[in-house]
């Protein structure tokens, strides 16, 4: 006995709509923040988790399974096997080692590309035609590493960069100015972490260019108030570690809102870490980093020319001599 009386043609038409696949490998902090926020922003049909360890990934997926009377249907499987990453249109890398207490960040990058020969081969076999869209530390050049060892075009190789320094960056001068963060734009570029570079020309409240919004708002403009704000992005970085051991939250909802731009086609512009090669005077070599880019279901649709200082443009320099360098001591 059928348990639905089946009704006149209610056979569902032949769906144009595709199927949307997301794998996430690494299910630690990061990772499930990002699977739980994809989950329940409703971005993909189908979920693929990847860990190394077994037990900890099984018990993540029937834990997210768990809730599924409280979300979007979406399939969620898992495996150690990359197999279950098949037919992916994105696959988002938080897989990596934690740094060590006193551990140098050229070890931990020697290590984490270790892994990531182990990772994105895989990946690049099962989903030749997926996007790559890499967190793990040091991303930047993770991101040039996964490039490297996918083969795939630099247009569908991205790391998250600077978008979680931005987002933090957005917050504080929202804070600051007791505005809603979503109504400032506001760009850090540049290498991702202690090194970025804030870009004051481009930070604009409701398209108010900030200096005249602080002059119309009769805000004291302090001279260090901006740099100020971008030390505590930071500083805010370091503190959250310092009081709860990791950071989730922020890098989950940050990388999602990537992912909905790149699933969803929505041509919206994100600073993210992109082949910088040729831009801003940026010659000496294959080098990632963040650049105010458009991001659709093709990946990388372009990189916006923007107006940079003197000073911004030799930090942006200055990063991907530090990059290249470090780069070259990888023999990839
Ligand atoms: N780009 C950013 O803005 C940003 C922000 C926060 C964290 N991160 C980075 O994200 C990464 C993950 O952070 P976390 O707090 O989730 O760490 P975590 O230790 O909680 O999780 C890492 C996960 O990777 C898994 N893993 C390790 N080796 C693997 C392999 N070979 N294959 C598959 N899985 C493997 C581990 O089992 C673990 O579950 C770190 O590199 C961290 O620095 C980046
Ligand atoms: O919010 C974070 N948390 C991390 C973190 C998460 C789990 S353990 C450490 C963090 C926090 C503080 C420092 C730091 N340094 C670092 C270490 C190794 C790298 F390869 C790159 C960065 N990393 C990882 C990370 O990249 C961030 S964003 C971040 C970090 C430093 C400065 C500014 C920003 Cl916006």
């Amino acid at each position: 006995q059928a348990f639905f009386k089946p009704i006149q043609n209610s056979a569902s038409p032949s769906s144009t709509k595709r199927h949307t696949k997301v794998s996430v490998i690494g299910v630690g902090n990061v990772g499930m923040a990002i699977a739980q926020t994809i989950l329940t922003q409703d971005l993909a049909d189908e979920l693929a988790l990847i860990d190394a360890k077994a037990d900890k990934l099984r018990g993540e997926m029937l834990d997210l399974q768990h809730a599924a009377a409280f979300l979007p249907r979406t399939k969620i499987v898992a495996s150690v096997d990359y197999a279950v990453t098949v037919g992916s249109d994105l696959c988002i890398v938080t897989a990596g080692a934690r740094q060590n207490p006193g551990e140098s960040r050229l070890n931990l990058l020697q290590r984490n590309v270790a892994l990531f020969s182990h990772i994105i081969p895989p990946l690049a076999k099962y989903s030749p035609d997926s996007i790559l869209l890499i967190v793990s530390n040091p991303v930047d050049v993770l991101t040039y590493v996964s490039w490297k060892m996918s083969g795939f075009p630099s247009n569908r190789v991205i790391g998250s960069g600077t978008n979680l320094d931005s987002s933090r960056f957005r917050f504080l001068i929202a804070d600051h100015l007791d505005v809603n963060a979503q109504d400032v734009q506001a760009y850090i570029v540049g290498e991702h972490g202690d090194s970025s570079v804030a870009l004051w020309s481009s930070i604009s409240i409701g398209g108010v260019p900030v200096l005249s919004f602080l002059e119309k708002q009769q805000i004291a403009y302090e001279k260090d108030t901006l740099e100020n704000i971008h030390k505590a992005v930071v500083e805010s970085a370091y503190e959250v570690i310092s009081l709860k051991g990791y950071t989730s939250w922020a890098i989950g909802y940050s990388v999602a809102n990537l992912a909905r731009s790149l699933l969803r086609d929505q041509r919206k512009i994100h600073p993210v870490s992109v082949l910088a090669k040729g831009f801003y005077g940026i010659n000496g070599g294959d080098v990632f980093l963040s650049l105010p880019t458009q991001l659709g279901r093709g990946g990388v649709l372009g990189v916006t020319n923007i107006h940079l200082t003197d000073e911004e443009m030799e930090r942006l320099r200055e990063s991907a001599k530090t990059i290249l360098e470090v780069q070259s001591q990888l023999g990839i």
